[in-house]
């Protein structure tokens, strides 16, 4: 079979990835301008090697009359299950208070990802009936005209979360932007105070980063053991990859953490039973990286060219899909995976702050 022994997660998504970057940067988001993370795919493992090491005979017949063994970790319906139990909490939370959940969302530029991320949010608030609130702000907008506009949201009461869309503009500290949104308010859970009680035992943050939320909640929905687990979260970023393994270890995971100055990714990546790669680098991790029977979620959402496209470019994870299908027991696509879950989690961080400022259990 052809897909045994040439990988589409060849060199060949490399090459494509280069003048790829330039034509279409600010049209889709990539992680990579959130992390800082030098590597890039190789070409080391082929797939045929990485199946016939790794399989029994047997597996192998079935990976090879189906080309795929991993359940696919469905984040598109579990996203919408979730929405459909919020709106169920919302109608009761304002059949029994009169509250109507608000999110606030301050989009600083007019980045075209950001805007339809954005937009997304809108519109899912809308379908749960959480009332959104929205501030546009000019590119070239001052550092304290945005904390101007976090502040007047800190203060209105009918605004139960506020979140800043990253990434900012160049010219603006983020650090500076993120801490003056309220704790209690801070749905993005990016608040210093947040994260550090994430990180520390016997304390909880007030909200947990949706997308690290989004992981853990696939794994708990499909079932996944991870107490006395192995897992390997493949990048350090404030925003998924250094949450996400503090959530797995609070949840009693043996965690490590694989990064740009990692020696031997590969090798540490093969001991774990789950696998979170948050890094942004289109098919990196190759099936020879994964475990046998491991469970694989996969963050990253990397444009690569594809001429067959009508958009001229298709969206691939940190993961070769098709090579770990046929490694891993589980496995998110992408899309569909990781990403619907993002949105869901703010909604329900949403609910949930709307829940405790107004103290309805
Ligand atoms: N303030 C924040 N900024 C950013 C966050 C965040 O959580 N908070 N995360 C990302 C962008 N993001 C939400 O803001 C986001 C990214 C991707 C998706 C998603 O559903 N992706 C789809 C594919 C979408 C497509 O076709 O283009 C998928 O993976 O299936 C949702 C939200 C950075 N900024």
């Amino acid at each position: 079979m052809a897909s045994m022994v040439f990988s589409d997660c060849s060199t060949s998504a490399t090459a494509r990835l280069g003048p790829f970057q330039k034509r279409i940067s600010g049209q889709a988001f990539q992680l990579r301008t959130l992390v800082s993370f030098p590597w890039r795919p190789t070409n080391r493992f082929l797939v045929h090697s990485t199946s016939s090491r790794f399989r029994s005979s047997s597996t192998i017949a079935s990976a090879m009359s189906t080309d795929t063994a991993a359940k696919i970790i469905d984040g598109k319906s579990v996203a919408k299950q979730i929405r459909d139990e919020i709106a169920g909490d919302i109608v009761k939370l304002k059949n029994a208070t009169g509250i109507v959940p608000g999110l606030a969302v301050i989009l600083v530029g007019s980045r075209k990802d950001s805007q339809t991320y954005v937009r997304n949010k809108k519109k899912a608030c809308e379908a749960v009936g959480i009332m959104s609130y929205e501030a546009n702000l000019p590119e070239d907008s001052t550092e304290e005209e945005v904390i101007k506009s976090i502040t007047g949201f800190n203060n209105d009461p009918s605004v139960h979360g506020i979140l800043v869309q990253l990434p900012l503009p160049r010219h603006m500290n983020e650090e500076n932007i993120l801490n003056s949104v309220g704790i209690e308010k801070d749905v993005d859970g990016f608040h210093p105070l947040n994260i550090g009680r994430l990180s520390m035992q016997g304390r909880d943050p007030l909200f947990v980063p949706c997308t690290p939320k989004g992981c853990m909640e696939l794994l708990h929905r499909y079932g996944v053991e991870i107490k006395g687990k192995r897992a390997v979260v493949i990048g350090r970023s404030n925003i998924v990859g250094m949450p996400a393994a503090l959530l797995l270890q609070r949840e009693n995971a043996t965690v490590s953490i694989v990064h740009s100055y990692t020696k031997n990714p590969e090798e540490i990546t093969r001991q774990a039973d789950i696998v979170i790669s948050a890094v942004g680098v289109a098919n990196l991790v190759r099936g020879s990286w994964i475990k046998p029977g491991a469970v694989v979620i996969d963050v990253g959402i990397n444009p690569v060219d594809d001429a067959e496209s009508p958009k001229g470019y298709r969206l691939v994870g940190d993961v070769c899909y098709e090579e770990a299908c046929k490694v891993a027991s589980a496995i998110t696509p992408v899309p569909g995976g990781v990403g619907p879950m993002t949105i869901a989690m703010l909604l329900s961080n949403t609910l949930s702050s709307a829940k405790r400022i107004h103290n309805f259990q």
